[in-house]
């Protein structure tokens, strides 16, 4: 593990500088992912690291677990509450969309839960640039290969060290860097919703995806679910479509 940390830490480094930025930031939940590029970051850049704490629905000093991260890493931090920005903006939406069009109830929890992602990806770039800082994403490999993630929102980053990662390759880095035991054992959630889990919303374990990933065989059922996560989000891991190159002569 000493060795993929070491690595990891100077390609941080390396993508950093050939950027020309001073430095790395991350948004950090208190979930396993943000707790592990936490500490990276702050080994990478002991004097240039970042950690962005951003509840909507909460205060900072709720977010335990993310506190307890920042300060058991000692990586500097700020505490940004998103609360009254997506409720006037999802209000503002909601509204005006009721006045001039149809509202689609069925529609209206995961569109809030991708407007609190992308609110947070909003923020910390508006942080990032202050500092000459990249954004650091926390993307592990079952949620790239399954497109778990809002397109974006937590998916858009500037680099993704973890992206080869299998879950339970992050949890042990995160032993490995003592991420507190606390964040360790956490059930994996987006926490976008009162109750969300990320393995009932997939429908699949994080350890039959890992287990796919490294080639193993799987129950039938569960494969044909990762393989329909993963086509239907085939658009996530490319750049938008373009249309192809006007012919000449028109
Ligand atoms: N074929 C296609 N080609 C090009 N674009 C396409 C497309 N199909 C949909 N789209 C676009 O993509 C959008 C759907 O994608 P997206 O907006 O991402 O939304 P969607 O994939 O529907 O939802 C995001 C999922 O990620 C989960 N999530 C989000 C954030 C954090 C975490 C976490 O683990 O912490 C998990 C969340 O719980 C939910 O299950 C559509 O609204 C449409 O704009
Ligand atoms: N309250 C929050 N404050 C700051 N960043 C957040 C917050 N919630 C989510 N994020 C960002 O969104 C990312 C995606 O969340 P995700 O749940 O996949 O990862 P995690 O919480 O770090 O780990 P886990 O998957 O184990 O819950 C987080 O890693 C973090 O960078
Ligand atoms: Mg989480």
């Amino acid at each position: 593990m000493k060795e993929y940390v070491d690595y990891l830490t100077e390609w941080l480094q390396s993508k950093i500088k050939d950027a020309n930025a001073k430095g790395a930031a991350v948004g950090v939940s208190g979930g396993l992912d943000s707790a592990v590029v936490v500490n990276l970051i702050k080994r990478a850049f002991p004097d240039n690291s970042l950690g962005v704490i951003m509840p909507v629905g909460q205060e900072v000093e709720d977010q335990k677990e993310a506190v307890e991260t920042v300060k058991k890493a000692n990586l500097f931090y700020l505490g940004i509450n998103l609360t009254e920005s997506y409720e006037k903006l999802f209000k503002d939406i909601k509204g005006n969309i009721e006045s001039h069009g149809e509202w689609v109830e069925d529609n209206e929890q995961l569109g809030g839960a991708n407007l609190k992602a992308r609110l947070r990806m909003s923020t910390l770039y508006a942080v990032a640039a202050n500092y000459n800082y990249l954004v650091i994403g926390t993307g592990n490999a079952p949620e790239t290969y399954t497109g778990y993630f809002t397109k974006f929102g937590d998916g858009a980053a500037d680099i993704e060290p973890l992206s080869h990662l299998t879950k339970q390759q992050v949890r042990e880095m995160a032993r490995y860097l003592e991420v507190p035991e606390s964040v360790i054992e956490r059930p994996p959630s987006a926490e976008l919703w009162e109750g969300q889990t990320d393995e009932d919303e997939l429908g699949v374990t994080y350890e039959t995806i890992d287990a796919y990933l490294r080639g193993e065989t799987i129950d039938e059922k569960d494969e044909q679910i990762i393989e329909g996560l993963h086509e239907k989000s085939k658009h996530k891991r490319h750049m938008p479509a373009v249309p192809p190159e006007v012919p000449k002569g028109e």
